[in-house]
């Protein structure tokens, strides 16, 4: 109780430590009291993942990891949106070297926060289509705000996403439910992801999302925390197994896919709906 309270304060605006940050689309902040930290991403208006994005992601994991914090909240500075996934922006009209340095940091950044000893929650105060919901995804418990989108739509775009990024999408989806979601490239709203299990928790707002998520987190103050992470890793062994293995072909195979004549004018037209579209 004292602790679920403890909690509670500190989430609405107790005492909190920033930590000195050298990175600039992501912030980091210790609670003093819990040591829980919460990384945030912030890259106005949607956090699309450029390489920028991602490098600082890592880099912000890294710095987690290395105060010893008790655990890691990821959340979102945008109002609306936890992230948009790749910056299609980036991708288009670009050459293969580029591409590849955005394929290799997408796999360093999910690496980093699937691959986290620490126990991870994700506050998802904003829809979450495919790398976004590769982030949520890639954490240990997930928090959503009502009426927002979350998946990974990847065949809706026309392309196929690889079995390392389907990996925490199937971590908590029935195999059957995750096989018609990816193939359909579904989204699902909030109360659907809750009712199959893609997300844990509804939060009516950011703050409770944060509460709820350090309440997951505290729940282990009592576990030793190298046996809770190495539990926890090995769950997570067959996936990091299969990815080391095929990491390098998979950037390969990326940058072949990206760069075809016809991906990269579907990715014109996208942009263009999604201008279109932010317009009305
Ligand atoms: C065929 C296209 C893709 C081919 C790629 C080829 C190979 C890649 C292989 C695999 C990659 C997989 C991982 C990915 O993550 S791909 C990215 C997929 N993401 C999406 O489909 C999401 C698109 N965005 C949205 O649906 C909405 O923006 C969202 C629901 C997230 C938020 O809606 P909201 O109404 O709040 O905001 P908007 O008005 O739509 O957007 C504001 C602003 O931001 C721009 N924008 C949105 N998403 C992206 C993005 N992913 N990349 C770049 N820019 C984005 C949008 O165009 C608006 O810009 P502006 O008009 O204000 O300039």
């Amino acid at each position: 109780m004292l602790h679920s309270n403890l909690l509670r304060l500190v989430a609405r605006g107790g005492p909190k430590r920033w930590m000195s940050t050298t990175t600039k689309l992501t912030s980091v902040e210790v609670n003093d009291k819990t040591g829980i930290a919460t990384l945030t991403l912030n890259r106005p208006p949607v956090n699309s993942q450029n390489v920028q994005l991602l490098v600082d992601l890592q880099s912000s994991i890294g710095e987690i990891e290395s105060n010893k914090s008790r655990g890691l909240i990821l959340t979102s500075a945008c109002s609306n949106v936890f992230s948009a996934g790749l910056d299609i922006l980036e991708m288009y009209n670009t050459d293969e070297e580029r591409l590849r340095t955005i394929w290799t940091e997408l796999q360093n950044a999910w690496i980093a926060l699937y691959g986290s000893s620490l126990p991870t929650a994700a506050a998802i105060n904003g829809h979450a289509p495919a790398g976004g919901c590769l982030l949520a995804t890639a954490c240990e418990y997930r928090v959503m705000l009502p009426k927002r989108l979350i998946g990974l739509n990847e065949t809706q775009l026309g392309i196929i996403a690889p079995k390392w990024l389907m990996s925490g999408f199937l971590n908590v989806l029935p195999q059957r439910v995750a096989e018609r979601a990816l193939t359909q490239g579904r989204l699902f709203t909030t109360e659907e992801a809750l009712a199959e299990g893609l997300v844990d928790e509804i939060a009516n707002t950011k703050e409770e999302a944060l509460e709820k998520c350090a309440a997951f987190i505290g729940s282990f103050t009592k576990v030793n925390p190298l046996a809770r992470s190495l539990t926890k890793l090995q769950f997570r062994a067959e996936n990091i197994k299969e990815f080391e293995k095929i990491r390098k072909k998979d950037v390969e195979d990326f940058v072949a896919l990206a760069s075809r004549p016809e991906v990269q004018k579907g990715m014109g037209i996208y942009l263009e709906n999604l201008k279109k579209k932010s317009k009305k």
